[in-house]
């Protein structure tokens, strides 16, 4: 994707001043910055949850923003926003019910009917994440970090190419933390899904990040991949 002078206000606040940024297949890419400096508004606008005031979206060589309601919907299909805290997941159903939830049409969601290989292949998605041995327990029993990842496992069951998420380790461990980005890293790295996140703690985004893209004040200031920030870049933020 290539995102093109970004614009986008709420009333009289500016919050996104023209943000040009690119993200390819397999990459995994933090948004850092400052409190307030529009890393979710951005984040919702790349998912298509907000809309946008300005700018161009090429998606698959268009230019999504141009195109009518049903490119933008299939784009929303492929691209999975997890959103910070609320967790998509039926509490009250294991996960494995939850990941095959992702995978069944509602009518058969309904009666319950799954074959062996649907079963099979939520079984395989629990197993990326790790979570083979938690997939007959029920979501509420399950710690942020493991529903997280369950969440990530539906979202990529559901076919998504994109994940877009906002905070994807607020609150958790240090060690529930990085298993969840290492389980992001891996689909990038696996399944060649492209990932944009948000994070406070700029060493995670370090070490799990393929690219690091630093926004203030509704601008980018430094996109950079391949290697950790500078001092200097840091002061920035
Ligand atoms: N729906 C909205 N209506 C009006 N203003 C909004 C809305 N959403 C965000 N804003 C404003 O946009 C600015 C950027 O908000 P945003 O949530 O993107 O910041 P952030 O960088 O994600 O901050 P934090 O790290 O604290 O989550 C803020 O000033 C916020 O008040």
């Amino acid at each position: 994707m290539i995102i093109r002078n970004l614009r986008k206000s709420y009333d009289e606040q500016v919050v996104l001043k023209g943000v040009s940024l690119a993200a390819g297949q397999g990459e995994m890419v933090a948004i850092l910055g400052p409190s307030g400096s529009g890393k979710s508004v951005l984040l919702k606008c790349i998912a298509l949850r907000e809309r946008w005031d300005g700018g161009e979206f090429i998606y698959d060589d268009d230019d999504l923003l141009k195109q009518g309601w049903l490119a933008q919907l299939r784009y929303r299909s492929i691209c999975a926003y997890l959103p910070p805290k609320e967790i998509s997941l039926n509490p009250n159903k294991t996960a494995l019910k939850n990941v095959l939830s992702g995978l069944l049409p509602t009518w058969r969601k309904l009666i319950g009917a799954r074959t062996k290989r649907e079963y099979m292949t939520a079984m395989d998605y629990l197993e990326n994440v790790g979570l083979l041995d938690l997939a007959h327990r029920k979501v509420q029993t399950l710690s942020g970090g493991e529903k997280q990842r369950v969440a990530v496992a539906k979202a990529l069951i559901q076919g998504a190419d994109i994940i877009v998420a906002d905070e994807p380790v607020i609150g958790l461990d240090p060690e529930s933390a990085q298993l969840v980005l290492k389980d992001l890293r891996y689909m990038c790295d696996k399944h060649k899904a492209t990932v944009l996140f948000t994070i406070p703690q700029i060493e995670w985004a370090e070490k799990y990040a393929t690219r690091l893209i630093g926004l203030v004040d509704g601008q980018v200031i430094f996109d950079v991949s391949g290697r950790r920030l500078t001092t200097a870049e840091k002061m920035k933020l």
